[in-house]
């Protein structure tokens, strides 16, 4: 969906996610437990921890689809932590799905055109009707944003699985998003694939803050300039790549053995 035109234009000198002593409980299952965080405009930070850490239930909070047991989240300057997914959408959030949302059985430009049109429909239809000119030529801005470009006119279905990835990606980015959230988008994919969503998302434009949930430690460190790492629920550490890379902890983390930040 696009952002409206009367989008606020996010300071550059504030952060554009901030999350405040964040908590999410599911019964007596603390899966995010106060945590605090500010992403800069433009910024590219990536969130990775093991099984169970938390992450995807941080990305359901700041998505809007969760409501949050505890805590604040502040979206371009504003406090929305009480709003809709739809509203965070709206103000310039965008996020892929975990399931996905393509028309496997029409090709790569009409799914960029239905994603532009931020409705469904006939696609000739709404072609026919349409007399945006800029909106017909986007699709290949957006398929080239994505690595999809010699891909436009094949069927969704014939695409690979990385490549379907990167359409969701491109999907996403139809709605001109100023926070883009990925939530794993490298599971599934095979070296090759996860090298070329890795190019990808590596030269996407800095006007887009990405945030990256990621299980997966080869991307979330090549993409994130910043790394944030979550265990049980909480942020254990957050360090430049080099940092996480060389942390004794964060080796203790991953090599399954028992947790202990305190
Ligand atoms: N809807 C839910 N109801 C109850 N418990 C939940 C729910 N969602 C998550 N949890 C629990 O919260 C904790 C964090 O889960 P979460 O899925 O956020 O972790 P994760 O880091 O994304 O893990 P993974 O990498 O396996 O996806 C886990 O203990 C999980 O079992």
């Amino acid at each position: 969906m696009p952002a409206p035109d009367s989008a606020v234009v996010t300071p550059s000198n504030g952060p554009v996610l901030a999350l405040r002593g964040l908590a999410k409980h599911f019964g007596g299952v603390h899966a995010v437990a106060d945590v605090e965080l500010d992403v800069s405009h433009g910024e590219r930070v990536s969130v990775i921890g093991p099984n169970g850490a938390g992450k995807s239930t941080l990305f359901n909070l700041i998505a809007g689809d969760y409501r949050p047991t505890a805590g604040r989240i502040e979206l371009f300057g504003d406090d929305l932590t009480r709003t809709s997914a739809r509203v965070r959408a709206h103000r310039g959030l965008a996020r892929t799905f975990q399931t996905s949302k393509l028309f496997t059985t029409m090709t790569v430009d009409d799914n960029l055109y239905l994603a532009l049109c931020g409705k469904p429909g006939s696609v000739r239809r709404l072609r026919r009707a349409d007399g945006d000119e800029r909106r017909r030529s986007r699709t290949r801005e957006l398929a080239r944003a994505a690595g999809l470009e010699a891909k436009l006119a094949t069927e969704v279905g014939e695409l690979s699985h990385g490549e379907q990835r990167q359409l969701e990606l491109a999907m996403a980015l139809a709605s001109e998003p100023r926070l883009l959230i990925l939530d794993e988008p490298a599971a599934g994919l095979s070296p090759a694939e996860r090298g070329t969503l890795t190019k990808v998302l590596s030269e996407l434009s800095r006007d887009i803050t990405l945030v990256l949930i990621e299980h997966d430690m080869d991307i979330a460190l090549v993409v994130g300039e910043r790394v944030v790492v979550m265990a049980d629920g909480e942020k254990v550490l957050e360090g430049t790549p080099d940092e996480i890379r060389s942390s004794e902890l964060v080796r203790r983390i991953y090599l399954g053995g028992a947790f202990d930040a305190h």
